[in-house]
């Protein structure tokens, strides 16, 4: 459903900090595919969440998605279709308005209406709302009316999950969106994540250094380095493999040992 083809970017091109991130990538994203990806640092994993979102335009090369190419797309455009969550818990919400407020605007996001006003929000959608806020037992349905502020990183990465799925997006990207909470709560935003994508049966793009979580959550695994996928591993290969195999794999693919110590931490 996804097609990286090819996809080149380049950096401060000219200039001494030139960087190359992105190095004649490709990518074939199945439909219902639940992708994690690892890598080294700067790999260009967050580089390339933000070519498929839009984030910027790549230099060379096409990105279609669902058979259409939308390498030019901008990318409030793309954001009807794509959801894109960050490992910072503040980005995503707007912190002064309240939760109700909030998800009304992730519900109208995909809406071509040129009524739809946050005033237009029925009782029975708010209901709907409370109702979904219900399942991430976090007590958020009682609290609707408060703004996004006051909650805890947990809650509002939870909720900003809520809102990047409430209309089922084509594709969520996940950027280590579990890194910043403490253990507890980085386990229950991952089930919740794991239950929300099988509940839409999305697509779906996870960066994490958590190499476990990396071959226990979804159906295919890929590391990167230097802006080039090195591994894309699924299936029996996949269901076999360990971590110190994962490690061996990144080593004889990269030709050199993995140096990101978030992921080699843990191990
Ligand atoms: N806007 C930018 N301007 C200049 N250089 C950038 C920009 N964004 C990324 N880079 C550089 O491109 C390379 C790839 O960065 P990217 O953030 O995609 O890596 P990553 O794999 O997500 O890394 P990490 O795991 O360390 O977060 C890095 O060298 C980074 O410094």
């Amino acid at each position: 459903m996804l097609k990286l083809i090819d996809i080149c970017k380049t950096f401060n091109k000219g200039t001494v900090n030139e960087k190359t991130a992105l190095n004649h990538l490709n990518l074939e994203v199945k439909d219902g595919d639940f992708i994690t990806i690892i890598g080294s640092n700067g790999a260009g994993k967050s580089t390339m969440f933000n070519a498929i979102c839009g984030g910027f335009y790549v230099d060379e090369g096409f990105v279609e998605l669902d058979g259409e190419d939308i390498t030019f797309l901008p990318e409030h455009k793309r954001a009807k279709f794509i959801g894109h969550l960050f490992q910072d818990p503040m980005k995503g919400t707007a912190p002064n308005m309240t939760i109700e407020e909030n998800i009304a605007i992730a519900y109208l996001r995909t809406s071509t209406s040129q009524h739809a006003y946050l005033s237009r929000v029925s009782k029975k959608e708010k209901e709907q709302f409370r109702e979904r806020l219900a399942v991430l037992d976090m007590g958020l349905e009682d609290r609707m009316k408060q703004p996004v502020g006051l909650l805890s990183g947990g809650q509002r990465q939870a909720l900003t999950l809520l809102m990047a799925t409430m209309i089922p997006p084509k594709l969520l990207l996940l950027d280590e969106h579990t890194a910043a909470l403490d253990p507890a709560t980085a386990d229950k935003v991952l089930d919740l994540t794991k239950r929300i994508v099988k509940e839409h049966h999305l697509s779906c793009l996870m960066i994490t250094h958590n190499m476990h979580s990396a071959l226990e959550l979804g159906n295919r695994t890929l590391m990167m380095d230097s802006g080039r996928i090195i591994l894309d591993i699924e299936g029996k290969e996949r269901e076999c493999i360990t971590v110190d195999g994962l490690l061996e794999k990144f080593n004889s693919g990269a030709g050199k040992e993995l140096d990101n110590d978030r992921i080699l931490f843990s191990k």
